[in-house]
């Protein structure tokens, strides 16, 4: 069990990657922390699928763009299973969207969410582990598109190369404090979040084209490299981040 008796808080963990990542983690020996935002059916029966895995749970709602929804989930969350050992930064949004039109709000959401978010979110919970003085460890899911560019993700991929920036600042202030921050780089993984744009036949088999392994990723594809550089098993591995795209990324010709 690579996560015996620890506990892990995730946010974004009612759906796709962060969904898969709470049920793992649950099956390695950890309780789970999940934070939603407006997706009760998905948040409740990953509570109880966790608690029939035999390990504990608790569901808390809120918009992680909200600076005080950070605050709440990791003392919610640390009343109810005791400790934080493990933070995940998953929560994410992109609403495809053409640049030259794109209005003020989308951008703006999309930077709260991804990036304003990941910060608050990361800073209460590196906060709590100081306070309990035992370390811990902090993975953020940026993405391949913090190292690529998307026609209609002008709002998206900078979010992205921010929380992989924002986890090499963390991993050397919080070093010191026997804290790891790493990020996971998703490539193209079906769940919500690109349902609709994936939907386009053409659009899918170009990006299904462009990946050595043949197929798309599935949110359980991330969860064994998170919890990986959540386990002890990466106990010397900080600041570093880990694309889990099926080769996508090396793939010119
Ligand atoms: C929404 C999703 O975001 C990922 O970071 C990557 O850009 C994928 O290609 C896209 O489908």
């Amino acid at each position: 069990m690579l996560l015996a008796d620890k506990t892990l808080f995730i946010t974004g963990g009612s759906a796709g990657i962060g969904r898969a990542t709470a049920l793992a983690a649950a099956r390695q020996g950890a309780d789970i922390a999940i934070h939603y935002l407006g997706h009760d059916e998905g948040a409740h029966s990953a509570v109880a699928e966790i608690e029939q895995i035999g390990r504990r749970a608790i569901a808390i709602e809120g918009d992680v763009s909200d600076p005080a929804s950070a605050r709440r989930f990791v003392e919610e969350g640390t009343a109810a299973l005791g400790a934080l050992d493990i933070f995940v930064n998953n929560a994410g949004i992109c609403p495809f969207h053409a640049f030259l039109d794109m209005p003020g709000e989308v951008f703006e959401r999309t930077m709260n969410v991804n990036l304003h978010g990941a910060f608050y979110m990361v800073q209460a919970a590196a906060n709590q582990m100081v306070r309990q003085g035992k370390g811990g460890a902090i993975v953020a899911v940026s993405s391949i598109s913090a190292l690529v560019g998307g026609e209609y993700q002008s709002h998206y991929t900078p979010t992205k190369a921010g929380v992989h920036s924002l986890m090499q600042s963390a991993a050397i202030a919080l070093g010191r404090h026997g804290i790891r921050c790493n990020s996971v780089m998703p490539g193209t993984i079906l769940t919500d979040i690109n349902k609709e744009d994936l939907a386009d036949a053409a659009k899918r088999q170009y990006m299904e084209g462009r990946i050595p392994l043949g197929r798309l990723g599935e949110p359980d594809d991330l969860a064994g490299p998170i919890i990986f550089l959540a386990s002890d098993l990466a106990r010397y591995v900080t600041g570093a981040s880990l694309l889990v795209d099926g080769g996508m990324f090396v793939n010119l010709q």
